[in-house]
């Protein structure tokens, strides 16, 4: 009895240095994917972002919600179609694009404010906060399918300084005042980007990178902005997680710190990454930051 108490005492000293280190910290986690199916999961997820935040840290929901949607558009009789793992949005996609991932948006403020803490669900319309033109894929017209051209922080700024969470849509806003559907990864990255993120989280449905996917042994923990380079330009990654890569090193390229690739489907991954010295899942470093040990 008397060592489980001490090891749990343990636990909180081993956080110690990370809680100080991210004390007032800007972290971007991007909720979505299969790690969002299950309901005991988001509870999880959930937790952990509010508990990030009483312990002092700034953090930042971007969410997807492309399961949820493919399932609202079936129930309209609307087959889910995709170019390069972007989903080809016509007008009535797009609406519906929009109702649930406002469903989704209401429904993580929700489960925050029972958890004590004050959430404020927006889209990237609100406050002009994402702008985009319209995006092709390889030459293709996907529809009403957003390029992010700019990302205004000032909403996410104010709300973080009044202590609330924000937790964000991936849609925004054109020129002509349009409305679009954003890939909610690119959507994270590009707002990581903006507000000066210390950390981007990725909570995804793999353990993390691998060189080769149907070899466990070929698992990086760590890699550099310039070796994730060269993995992207070998062919070798595929899938979605070819995308995210991408937005990894573009992250890391512009200004945040670490960016992590966790898998939602662990239970409390988030706060065993943040607190813990062995840290889980793969992270992406700056190329001079190689050499250091842990994440501190
Ligand atoms: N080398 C690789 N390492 C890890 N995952 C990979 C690799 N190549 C392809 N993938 C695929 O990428 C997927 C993760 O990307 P994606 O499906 O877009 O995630 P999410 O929908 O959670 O954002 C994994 O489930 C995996 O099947
Ligand atoms: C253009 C585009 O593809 N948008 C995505 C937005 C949601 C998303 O990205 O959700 P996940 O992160 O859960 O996959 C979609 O419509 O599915």
């Amino acid at each position: 009895m008397e060592q489980e108490v001490l090891k749990k005492a343990e636990v909180l000293i081993e956080a110690l240095p990370y809680i100080q280190k991210f004390n007032r910290k800007i972290i971007v986690v991007k909720y979505g994917g299969s790690a969002m199916s299950n309901e005991e999961l988001q509870k999880n997820v959930i937790k952990d972002v509010t508990l990030l935040k009483l312990v002092g840290f700034k953090p930042i929901i971007v969410h997807g919600g492309g399961k949820e949607i493919s399932k609202w558009s079936e129930k309209v009789g609307k087959e889910s179609k995709f170019v390069n793992g972007l989903r080809v949005t016509d007008q009535e996609t797009m609406e519906i694009a929009e109702m649930v991932l406002g469903k989704v948006n209401k429904r993580l403020v929700s489960m925050v404010q029972e958890l004590g803490v004050s959430a404020v669900g927006v889209s990237g319309k609100d406050g002009g906060m994402i702008h985009v033109e319209k995006k092709y894929s390889d030459g293709q017209d996907i529809g009403y399918v957003g390029e992010i051209t700019d990302v205004n922080p000032k909403l996410l700024y104010d709300l973080l300084e009044k202590d609330f969470l924000p937790i964000v849509a991936p849609i925004g806003l054109d020129d002509g005042f349009k409305t679009y559907n954003i890939n909610a990864d690119d959507a994270a990255c590009a707002i990581a980007k903006a507000v000066g993120a210390d950390k981007l989280v990725f909570l995804t449905d793999i353990e993390g990178l691998y060189i080769d996917i149907n070899d466990k042994g070929s698992f990086i923990p760590r890699i550099t902005v310039s070796d994730a380079e060269e993995l992207i330009g070998s062919g070798i990654i595929g899938g979605g997680m070819l995308p995210k890569l991408g937005n990894c090193t573009s992250a890391v390229k512009n200004g945040v710190n670490r960016v992590h690739i966790l898998d939602g489907r662990i239970p409390h991954c988030l706060l065993l990454e943040i607190f813990t010295n062995e840290g889980v899942g793969t992270m992406i470093l700056r190329d001079e930051d190689k050499q250091l040990v842990g994440d501190i």
